[in-house]
This record gives C-alpha cells, sequence and structure tokens, in this order.
C-alpha cells in the first residue's frame, strides 16, 4: 500500500494549488480526480472559463453576418479548444512534478486514515499523514414530475455540451448560473424565459439594481416569471412541455430545451464519509471549523464541499487558509476574511462588494448614499455601452466605504479596487481623488465618490 505526504482529493482550484505549494516543499503528494474530463476542476472545464468564453462569444455576435445556427456552434468549439488546452496545462502542471502522482479514479474513505480508489477495472488503497477534501459542488436537481423521462433537460454542465442552438430555452432558477446563461443565449438569438421560485427579481439586490437588469433583459427580449415553481415536465415535438404554477394559476409554455439552474450541492456522495469521523451538515456539506479542519485532526476540506460561498477565488482563499497553516503562522483564517466581492457575468456586469441599501436599511445601519448612471462615463460612450447604475454607501462618521454595487461594462475589473480600499480602510475620498488612467471606466469611481462632498 503506498504512502504519501499529502492526499489532496478532488482537482479543484485550492487542492491544486495546494498541492503544487507541497510539492515545493519536498512533500509526497497524491491528487486523485475522478475523470480524465476534469483536471484542474469544475471552473476551468464546466464553469467560469467555458462559460465566460460563451458570454464573451455572445455579446460579439452582432459583429458576425453568420447565421445564429453557425455562429453559436462555432462559439461551442471554441470554448472546447480553450477548456481542452487548460485541462492539459492543469494536469502536466501536476503530474510533471517529481513527487506529486495524480491517480485519474472515484476516491473513497475507507476510515479516518486510508482511502480506496476505484477505477473501471481495479482498485488500489493509498494512505497519508494528511488529507484535504476538495471536492467540488454538482447541480441540485429540483423534484418535477415527469423529469427523469424527459429529453432535452439541461443542466449548466450538459447545456455547454449541446451544438445546436435551443430556439426556445427555457430556465428554472434566476441565480447566477440562470442569469447568466438567459443573457448569453439571448444574445446568440434563443428566446428565453427564466421561471424563478422568488417573488422578487434578484431579492438579495436593491430595487433600482434590480429594476435596471430586469429592463435591460426584458429589452432582450427575456421574459422573466417570478413566484412560480415548475410542477411538470414531458417530451413534445422536439422539445419540453412545462407546466408551472404562477401564484394561483397553471400555466403551460414550450421549450426546444429546459436548463436547471437552482442551486449546487456539496460532493460527499460516495465519498465514504461514513467510515470516518467526518461530521456534515443538513445540506452535506462536510463541517470544518476556522481553520477548514475537519472534525478530524489531519483532514480539511477546500472549497464548495465545505459549504462556503461558492466561487473559484474562495477556493483559492481556503487554500491560503490551509497553507498558513501548514507553511506560515496559523493565524489566517475565514473569519478574517470579510467583503467578498462577486461579479454576474450578464451584460453589462453586475459586481458587488459589502453592504447594499437594502441591508443597510434592515439593519439599521448609518449611511451616506451616492449613485450615478453608467450613460455618464465617456469610456462607457466610446465602448457603446451606456446601460447601467453605479452605487456606493459610506460610514458617515468615518468616511469608511461600506460597500458598493457597480452595473456597468468592467465593473468585474472595477470591484477589486473598491474592495482593496474597504479592506485598507481607507477614506472614500482616495478613491474620489485617485489617479486613474483616462479614458477608462475605472475613472467612474472618481466621479461616484464626488457625489458624496
Ligand atoms: C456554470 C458555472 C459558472 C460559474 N462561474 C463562476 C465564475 O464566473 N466565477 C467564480 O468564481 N465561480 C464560478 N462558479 C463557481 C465555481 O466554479 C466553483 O465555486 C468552483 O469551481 C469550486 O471549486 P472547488 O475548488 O470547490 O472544486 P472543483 O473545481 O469543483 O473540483 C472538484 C473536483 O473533485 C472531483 N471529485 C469529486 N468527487 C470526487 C471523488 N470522490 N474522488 C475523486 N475526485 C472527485 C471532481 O471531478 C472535480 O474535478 C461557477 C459555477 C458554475 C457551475
Ligand atoms: N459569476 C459567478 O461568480 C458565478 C456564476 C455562476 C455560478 N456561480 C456559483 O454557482 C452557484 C450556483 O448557481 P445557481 O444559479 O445554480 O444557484 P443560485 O443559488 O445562485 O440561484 C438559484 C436560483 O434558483 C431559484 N430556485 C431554487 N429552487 C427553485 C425551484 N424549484 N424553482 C424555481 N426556482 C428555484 C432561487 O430562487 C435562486 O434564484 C452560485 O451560488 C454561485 O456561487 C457563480
Amino acid at each position: 500500500m503506498e504512502h504519501f505526504d499529502a492526499i489532496i482529493i478532488g482537482f479543484g482550484k485550492g487542492g491544486k494549488t495546494l498541492a503544487s505549494s507541497l510539492a515545493k516543499a519536498g512533500k509526497r503528494v497524491a491528487m486523485l480526480e475522478q475523470s480524465s474530463k476534469m483536471y484542474g476542476g469544475t471552473c476551468i472545464n464546466i464553469a467560469c472559463i467555458p462559460t465566460k468564453s460563451l458570454v464573451f462569444q455572445s455579446q460579439d455576435r452582432y459583429k458576425s453576418t453568420e447565421s445564429n445556427e453557425d455562429y453559436y456552434q462555432e462559439s461551442i468549439q471554441e470554448k472546447d479548444q480553450l477548456t481542452s488546452t487548460l485541462r492539459d496545462k492543469n494536469f502536466h502542471m501536476l503530474d510533471d512534478q517529481e513527487t506529486v502522482m495524480v491517480y485519474t479514479a472515484k476516491a473513497t474513505f475507507i476510515d479516518n486514515n486510508k482511502i480506496q480508489l476505484n477505477a473501471d477495472t481495479e482498485s488500489l488503497e493509498l494512505t497519508a499523514d494528511t488529507f484535504f477534501i476538495n471536492t467540488g459542488s454538482s447541480p441540485i436537481i429540483p423534484p418535477i414530475d415527469g423529469l427523469e423521462e424527459t429529453d432535452y433537460v439541461y443542466t449548466s454542465t450538459t447545456l455547454q455540451k449541446r451544438n445546436e442552438l435551443p430556439e426556445k430555452l427555457i430556465i428554472v432558477g434566476g441565480g447566477y448560473i440562470g442569469l447568466e446563461f438567459a443573457s448569453m443565449y439571448a444574445n446568440f438569438g434563443s428566446e428565453v424565459t427564466v421561471i424563478d421560485s422568488s417573488k422578487e427579481f434578484l431579492s438579495n439586490d436593491d430595487r433600482d439594481i434590480a429594476t435596471e437588469v430586469q429592463k435591460i433583459f426584458e429589452e432582450k427580449g427575456i421574459t422573466i416569471q417570478l413566484d412560480s415553481r415548475v410542477q411538470s415536465v414531458k417530451n413534445k415535438d422536439s422539445g419540453v412541455a412545462v407546466t408551472y404554477q404562477t401564484g394561483d394559476t397553471t400555466e403551460e409554455t414550450y421549450g426546444c430545451a429546459l436548463l436547471l439552474a437552482t442551486g449546487r450541492k456539496p460532493n460527499t456522495e460516495g465519498l465514504g464519509l461514513d467510515n470516518t469521523s467526518i461530521q456534515q451538515d443538513e445540506k452535506g456539506a462536510i463541517l470544518v471549523d476556522d481553520y477548514l479542519k475537519t472534525d478530524v485532526d489531519h483532514i480539511w476540506a477546500l472549497g464548495d464541499v465545505n459549504g462556503g460561498p461558492q466561487f473559484t477565488y474562495i477556493s483559492l482563499d481556503d487554500f491560503r487558509i490551509v497553507r498558513d497553516q501548514l507553511f506560515g503562522k496559523g493565524t489566517y483564517s475565514k473569519k478574517e476574511r470579510k467583503n467578498v466581492p462577486y461579479s454576474v457575468f450578464i451584460e453589462p456586469v453586475l459586481s458587488h462588494v459589502g453592504l447594499n441599501e437594502k441591508t443597510a436599511k434592515e439593519k439599521g445601519i448609518d449611511y451616506k448614499l451616492a449613485s450615478i448612471p453608467a450613460a455618464g462615463i465617456p469610456y462607457a460612450r466610446i465602448i457603446k455601452q451606456t446601460d447601467g447604475l453605479l452605487k456606493a454607501l459610506v460610514d458617515p462618521e468615518t468616511d469608511e466605504i461600506l460597500g458598493c454595487t457597480l452595473f456597468c461594462a468592467d465593473s468585474s475589473e472595477m470591484i477589486n479596487t473598491v474592495r482593496i480600499a474597504m479592506e485598507a480602510k481607507l477614506p472614500y475620498s482616495r478613491l474620489k481623488d485617485n489617479i486613474f488612467t483616462h479614458p477608462s471606466m475605472s475613472e467612474a469611481l472618481n466621479d461616484l465618490f464626488s457625489s458624496f462632498d
């Protein structure tokens, strides 16, 4: 039986980065990945990278004279080339290191110290001093009658593999995936309907932001059905007949394809956690302390599987927490992680960090508010992306930035500048008076924060 210094289960962002660090420190590492199609993890193979490749290609659709169908197929091929290159690069990044061994097989714990690897024809047992679980998450399939017997039902993973552009696409769930896919498929030329169970569109966001996003979605021809639940689906023609309940009424609609985007659950099935002392919460997430340690002293869990925010950059930050324990002072923990930003890659991008007006009001937190339209930004005019709205909240006592929402082009870059200012506890005047290059979207931060004077 082979013994390692560390076994990492799952080729996710946190795990693969940790594997490299451990190897650099001369440790013997086993990276266990269940699928040869997933070297590098979810992000590069089926999530952030391929979807953003499609998002950005869909935004260039208007530049091409090709048919919608041809343009879409080429975009899918381009996306596949990109992920294949990255997958190969990721595999070699680890496998080419002398002290790292990549095993392609599903891992199951036999006990707190031993793993069984199950490949097609053989199985193998491995032991290690330390274990790091980084198995990610997978789509939640909601209980809908007829789902299993119906063709043309997809998840975000399987829809990206479909070569044919759906003329009519129905999306269940209006969260990150639902909105990004809605915007992207509408740009490619699909007729899109989003069905979401929430009473309000973008229910966690400020109403003025949600209204602006909804307006832009409707201009793209996207139909949004709120307070609605899909009850049943069945095959119809070469697509899906969908029955859903909106308030008290039952409605029917038809799509060539149905995308399920109702959240993701931690990947713990088949991991053999029952054979260990590791505990899980009611949603299946592995319970960890602030240092990401499980109930077993030599086993940690990183990324989506530990129930934290589901972002690649959080998995990477989980790596930083573990690295600090293995190679640093052991002081960095989840408690230190504040102001996690996010970007939803619709058009324009919706980015946020910290507090928004809605939450500030709910919590009775004092704030000063500034808001400017994206149309006033010279660079937005140059790139012809004048839709959107920028908002910021500052503390009236300290002048520190409490939060910021940027619904404008390039906001996924700009929001990182705002976060640094927040983390450094700078007064808003530092962004108001910062020298930004011109013309750029970032210089809009001068204008946004000038509104407080
Ligand atoms: C469509 C989509 C778009 C997204 N877009 C973004 C985005 O733009 N930005 C962003 O930050 N986040 C985005 N996310 C979220 C992001 O992809 C995840 O948060 C992130 O990939 C999670 O990484 P991880 O390190 O937890 O593990 P993962 O990258 O999920 O890796 C887990 C790996 O473990 C393997 N595995 C599972 N079980 C076993 C087992 N028993 N044995 C061996 N191997 C196993 C899996 O095959 C997988 O390769 C998106 C998600 C989706 C679905
Ligand atoms: N840009 C990004 O960073 C990005 C992009 C995509 C995904 N992600 C990550 O992936 C995670 C999963 O994304 P997601 O969109 O699947 O989940 P989500 O939690 O963002 O949204 C799920 C949506 O589905 C709705 N819903 C739930 N059950 C429903 C039902 N039965 N019928 C109708 N609607 C229902 C919810 O109201 C919610 O609006 C996200 O939480 C995010 O962390 C990030």
